[in-house]
């Protein structure tokens, strides 16, 4: 659908981009990433004809955009960060006015702009005067005026920027539906975005793509190990030990908070030596119906609760180490807690190659939950630019 081949655009100051080489295919929605200055605007001009590359070659649907712009723009939709609307226009009006521009045959407009009212929810705003709707109904209005001639290839250069909330949720379902009958690049700052619309990611920096996947793929493609961030309730030195003699486990770190936690009772409990497990606990899984209370948890005995163990535990060859731990655990009746397969996230990702921060992927543990949330739709966690 959409080939950009070796495109450069030089500006005087010798910024803007180098050597972009990608493809989009029918029907992907495809999440264009990078700090502030990356070249995210630069080549969605270039592809939408507004700019021409200095180097290469773009051609959408095997049409040249430098030997047919004319033809070629038919075929794209292009929604710019500032919408393109005539404020003091009706909604009717100004949609009337694009589909003369657009050269939209006179006797097909009526149904056109009948169905993109519809699809966009503008229903009931016709008369309304442009300057009057909200940022969200602008910012509908500068997709209606984008998909108005049907286009194949929908170009959004960040499309929920500056709107609230609810707006954002609007947008992007809006976008979802749009993404069934379109191919769609969209750019934005918002990495939640990526993972709730798009089904591959280009993250681009200082002018150059650097990764290109699928958003789950990325991670294991940058040698992402198999990493377990686990809560266990038992004697600490045991459960480290138990853990790391375990086939296919590389390393048992404590967690950052559980380390001071750890100082703090060591200190204490200094007095008192800290028993080992019973290897011969019974093996009925540490199920709650088991009525004998196990050798191997000794903190009960004084009546004191075993403290809490959090750690994370790195696999070998990225081995899936969770069952194997799941039944030591339950074999010497130390409860786990929590137990969560750790993986990079987007955003680690994204830091790891756009900056030269070390990404360390422990240290967003502790707060887990909190990187859990991100999947909500209108949670507008924004990457700081580094460029
Ligand atoms: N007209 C111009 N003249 C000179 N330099 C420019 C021009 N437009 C962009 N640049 C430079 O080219 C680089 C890429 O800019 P571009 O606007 O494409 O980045 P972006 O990824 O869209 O950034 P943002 O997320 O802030 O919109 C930047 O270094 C920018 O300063």
């Amino acid at each position: 659908m959409l080939e950009v081949k070796q495109v450069s655009k030089l500006y005087e100051n010798q910024r803007g981009v180098h050597s972009i080489d990608f493809s989009m295919n029918r029907g992907e929605i495809v999440g264009f990433l990078g700090p502030n200055g990356a070249g995210k605007t630069t080549t969605m001009r270039m592809i939408t004809g507004y700019l021409n590359p200095t180097h290469g070659s773009i051609t959408i649907d095997g049409l040249s955009m430098a030997d047919h712009p004319k033809k070629a723009r038919q075929k794209i939709g292009y929604l710019p960060e500032t919408p393109p609307l005539y404020p003091e226009m009706s909604v009717r009006a100004y949609l009337q006015f694009i589909a003369d521009l657009r050269g939209i045959p006179g006797k097909e407009q009526k149904n056109r702009i009948g169905e993109v009212i519809e699809r966009l929810g503008l229903q009931g705003r016709e008369r309304q005067v442009i300057r009057g709707l909200s940022k969200g109904y602008k910012q509908r209005m500068g997709l209606a005026q984008a998909i108005l001639h049907n286009p194949d290839l929908l170009v959004l250069d960040e499309p929920t920027s500056g709107l609230d909330p609810k707006q954002i949720i609007e947008i992007r379902q809006l976008i979802r539906e749009l993404g069934e009958n379109h191919t769609v690049l969209l750019s934005t700052h918002i990495l939640p975005e990526i993972n709730t619309l798009c089904n591959r990611v280009l993250i681009i920096n200082q002018g150059r793509i650097v990764m290109d996947g699928h958003p789950d793929q990325l991670a294991h493609s940058m040698g992402e190990t198999f990493e377990v961030s686990l809560e266990v309730k038992g004697p600490r030195e045991a459960v480290l030990a138990e853990l790391r003699g375990l086939p296919q486990v590389a390393s048992v770190k404590p967690l950052a908070e559980e380390s001071a936690a750890a100082a703090a009772a060591a200190a204490s409990a200094s007095a008192a030596p800290e028993p080992q497990p019973d290897a011969d606990a019974p093996t009925n899984g540490g199920g709650a119906e088991s009525q004998a209370e196990p050798e191997a948890r000794p903190a009960e005995s004084d009546g004191a609760e075993p403290p809490t163990v959090k750690v994370l535990v790195s696999a070998q060859d990225r081995a899936d180490i969770r069952e194997a731990i799941f039944y030591r655990m339950a074999e010497l009746r130390y409860p786990i807690l929590a137990m969560k397969k750790e993986s990079l996230s987007l955003e680690d990702i994204f830091l790891k190659l756009t900056t030269n921060e070390p990404v360390d992927s422990a240290a967003d543990h502790s707060d887990s939950a909190d990187t859990d949330a991100d999947d909500s739709e209108a949670n507008q966690k924004e990457v700081s630019p580094h460029a």
